[in-house]
Formats: C-alpha cells, sequence, structure tokens
C-alpha cells in the first residue's frame, strides 16, 4: 500500500520507538532512531514530511537534536512534534518555543498521536503548496523571478566561497512583440510555456536551474561549471527551441521562433553581488541583439 507520508521518529526508549512505529506504520512509512546521530543520518538519506523526537534523552540528545535540526536550513521546515514523560508547563513551552509544532506526553494514546499526526501533516501539505504557489510562474510554471532572486544569491555566495565558477545564462525570445501581433496574444502564451519546459529541460540535464526572469526573458544558472561549458548550454537552448519548429510569420531573421543569449561567466570576480552580473547579462543579450549572434559572452 502507498505511504502517504515519511515519519522519522527519535526516542530512546524502545518500547516507544514499538508503539509508535505501530502506531503509524499502517498509513506511514515510519524509520525509527534510538540516537540523534542515526536521525541525523537518515535526514540525508529520506525526505521527511514530520518528526517525532522525545526531548527528555539522556545528556538533553532529544533536545540538542531539536535544536540543531531548527537551525539547518535543509530541515529547519520539517514540522516536529515533541513527546515526553514531562507533564510540565515549563518543558511543554521550551520544546514549542524551540520550534516544535506540538507537545505529547507520555505514556500517550495512539489515536491521540494518530490524530495529532495527520492534523499537522494537512498543515504541512497546505504550507507546501503556497510555498509552491508563491515560487512557481503562473503561466509557465517554471520556477518565477522571486524563486530566481533567493536562488542567484544562494548560487552566487555558495560560488564565491567555494571558488567555483558561475555562469548566468539571460535568455530572450526574438521578436516576440511581432509574434503577439501577428499570431495572438494566447498563441504568444503557448509559445512561452513550450520555451520556457525546453529551456528547463536542457538545463536540468546539467543540474542547471531556470526561471522567468520577466516577460519574454529567462534565466539559467549553473555553477561549476566553464565558460566553455556554459557556451554548450546556451548552444544547447537554442537547439531545443529550433526543434519547437513554433512558426513565426513576422520574425525579419527565422521562419520559426528563435532566442538570443546573453551569458556572464563569473570565475575570477566575485565582488559586488549577483545583480552586477545579472546587468552584465543584460548587456551581453543587447550586444547579441544588435549583432545578431545567438550569443555573447563576457567573462568576469
Ligand atoms: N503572450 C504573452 N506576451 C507577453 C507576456 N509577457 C510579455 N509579453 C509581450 O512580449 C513582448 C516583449 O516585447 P519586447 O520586450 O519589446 O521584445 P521583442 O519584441 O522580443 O523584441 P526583441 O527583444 O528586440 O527581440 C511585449 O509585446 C509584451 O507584451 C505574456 O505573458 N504572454
Amino acid at each position: 500500500m502507498q505511504k502517504s507520508a515519511n515519519v522519522l521518529v527519535l526516542d530512546g526508549d524502545p518500547l516507544n520507538r514499538v508503539v509508535l512505529e505501530n502506531t503509524l506504520s499502517e498509513e506511514h512509512l515510519v524509520i525509527s532512531c534510538d540516537n540523534s546521530d542515526k536521525a541525523f543520518e537518515r535526514l540525508t538519506q529520506t525526505k521527511f514530511d514530520l518528526i517525532i523526537v522525545d526531548i527528555l534523552m539522556p545528556d538533553d540528545e532529544g533536545l540538542d537534536f531539536l535544536l540543531q535540526l531548527k537551525a539547518d536550513p535543509m530541515c529547519y521546515q520539517i514540522p516536529v512534534i515533541v513527546i515526553s514523560a514531562s507533564n510540565s508547563y515549563q518543558d511543554e513551552a521550551r520544546g514549542l518555543t524551540l520550534g516544535a509544532v506540538d507537545y505529547i506526553v507520555k505514556p500517550f494514546s495512539p489515536n491521540i498521536v494518530k490524530a495529532r499526526v495527520k492534523i499537522h501533516l494537512a498543515i504541512k501539505q497546505k504550507n507546501d503548496l503556497l510555498e509552491r504557489l508563491a515560487n512557481i510562474d503562473g503561466l509557465t510554471e517554471v520556477p518565477n523571478r522571486r524563486a530566481l532572486d533567493e536562488t542567484l544569491a544562494q548560487l552566487w555566495y555558495q560560488s564565491r566561497d567555494q571558488h567555483v565558477p558561475l555562469s548566468i545564462l539571460l535568455v530572450d525570445i526574438d521578436y516576440f512583440k511581432e509574434f503577439n501581433d501577428t499570431c495572438g496574444f494566447s498563441a504568444g502564451d503557448e509559445c512561452l510555456v513550450k520555451v520556457a519546459k525546453a529551456l528547463q529541460s536542457i538545463s536540468q540535464r546539467v543540474d542547471g536551474f531556470v526561471a522567468r526572469y520577466d516577460g519574454v526573458r529567462f534565466v539559467a544558472l549553473v555553477n561549476k561549471r566553464g565558460a566553455d561549458q556554459a557556451l554548450a548550454l546556451a548552444s544547447a537552448m537554442h537547439q531545443a527551441v529550433d526543434a519547437l519548429e513554433i512558426q513565426h510569420p513576422s520574425s525579419p531573421i527565422c521562419a520559426h521562433v528563435t532566442i538570443s543569449v546573453g551569458v556572464v561567466h563569473v570565475s575570477d570576480d566575485f565582488s559586488g553581488d549577483q545583480t552586477e552580473s545579472l546587468v552584465l547579462a543584460d548587456e551581453a543579450l543587447v550586444k547579441a541583439h544588435q549583432l545578431q549572434e545567438r550569443v555573447v559572452l563576457v567573462n568576469r
């Protein structure tokens, strides 16, 4: 039977682990650990939807686990239910203040645990959906400008600190105003969706990220690759859009829809911040248009 969620349990007491597994494993995949090292290891292997942790483990192990989890950018959003033998208000307040979403006192009723897990999984599902909607472009369904700004900032500082190159590719659909004027706005929308999907699928092959930047422009980001690989990515994007063969009757340069790409390859100069490189990519793109080149590369 398909399990609806992945639940991680950290509890030093073997009997509690068995009871929790029996309570939840009919509906969920339950992985239980008796110490925090194993729990952290599991977190690197599986995507968990909910964590149940006993914060009264010896040496404050459960408490430390909760603290570390909430400080970890990869895990802090996973809801945590604290389970504890203490029914003191102070302990309950401490668990909730540290970021737990709920506090259950041992010995617990399996039905209450089941019900609370269900509630928190439903809230998480809604939060995940909101997060997705906030970061996805409504038309093309690729990441939006907000997601781009976040990812670019992250990759910029990561690449700078790890001394690896970062390539920023700004992609524009050529003569799109003319395309809309001749083929209609809804054909324009369809074209944008197809181009976005093509750019995304090509970029994913090199672990790249693509977002809609504005109107008819997209940005692709790829790090740890040389300038030649950034150019190869631009070339693969051109080929993918050409292969769509979307007729463009009013384009002065080609019978079908084409793109132009401005590339900034940052390997040495990470001074300033990432927005300056976006400006450079924009200038490279303008140059590509002016020179009627398919791609213009700027090295930094
Ligand atoms: N169908 C559709 N059109 C859009 C959308 N967003 C922006 N546009 C149109 O895209 C056109 C972009 O025009 P420009 O930025 O001048 O670019 P262009 O016509 O491609 O000119 P060049 O960049 O010089 O090739 C404008 O006419 C916008 O109205 C959209 O979501 N759907």
